[in-house]
């Protein structure tokens, strides 16, 4: 099929960023993802086999920017053959747990250790995000143990939740807020599309500036 060259290059300039959702099982990783992308939340979740790819098209300082969310399986029988795409080109992580489980928050190291083990550098930024706050009489991790594990490990912390409507910007910020970053960061800039022997050569660009209003 034949491209023209404008449809070319505004295909190539579209970035796309990889964002991963990661946590135990039934923190709600698949209703937030669902929250963002679909502004919904489900009726009805099951446990995700393997990987739900999920994306959003969101506008930046006049950019579109594809926000492709990886819906990662949260049980080890369902994700182990999928561990090295997860994190394969991340440009972002966002753990996720249960703020009515402890498990789920204590379990965040064995995440990070297994996000640190994949190779991720330490320029990716991650964030933190304790779900099912509407839960109120059922909460068992507090505020400030969550932010003094968050700012242990260089993390924003959004406590949130997916279930209730009134959260619904909260749960958009996680994303935006990362898609902000990722844009003022070097590197993901592909400007110049240039032509040698009838082949597209990409000039990857450094941008270090940015007036993001995240
Ligand atoms: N009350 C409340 N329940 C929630 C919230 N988010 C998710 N749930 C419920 O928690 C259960 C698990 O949600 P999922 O999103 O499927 O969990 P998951 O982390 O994707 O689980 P795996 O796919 O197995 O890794 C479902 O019954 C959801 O309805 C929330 O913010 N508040
Ligand atoms: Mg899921």
């Amino acid at each position: 099929m034949a491209l023209s060259t404008s449809s070319l290059e505004l295909s190539i300039q579209t970035r796309i960023f990889k964002i991963i959702v990661i946590g135990d099982s039934n923190v709600g990783k698949t209703c937030l993802t669902f929250r963002f992308t679909g502004g919904s939340f489900p009726d009805k979740t099951e446990a995700t086999i393997g990987v739900d790819f999920r994306e959003k098209a969101v506008e930046i300082e006049g950019e579109t920017i594809k926000v492709q969310v990886w819906d990662t399986a949260g049980q080890e029988r369902f994700r182990k053959s999928m561990v090295e795409h997860y994190y394969r080109n991340v440009h972002a992580v966002v753990f996720v747990y249960d703020v009515t489980k402890m498990a789920s928050f204590r379990n965040l190291q064995t995440w990070i250790e297994e996000c640190n083990g994949h190779r991720v550098s330490a320029s990716v930024p991650r964030v933190l995000v304790g779900n099912k706050c509407d839960l109120v009489d059922q909460i068992q991790v507090p505020s400030n143990m969550a932010l003094k594990f968050a700012d242990s490990h260089n993390m924003l912390l959004f406590e949130t939740s997916a279930k209730d409507p009134r959260e619904s910007q909260n749960v958009d910020s996680i994303f935006m807020s990362l898609a902000c970053r990722l844009k003022a960061q070097k590197s993901l800039l592909y400007r110049d599309v240039e032509r040698e022997d009838g082949r597209v050569r990409l000039t990857q660009e450094t941008e270090t500036k940015s007036n993001c209003p995240c």
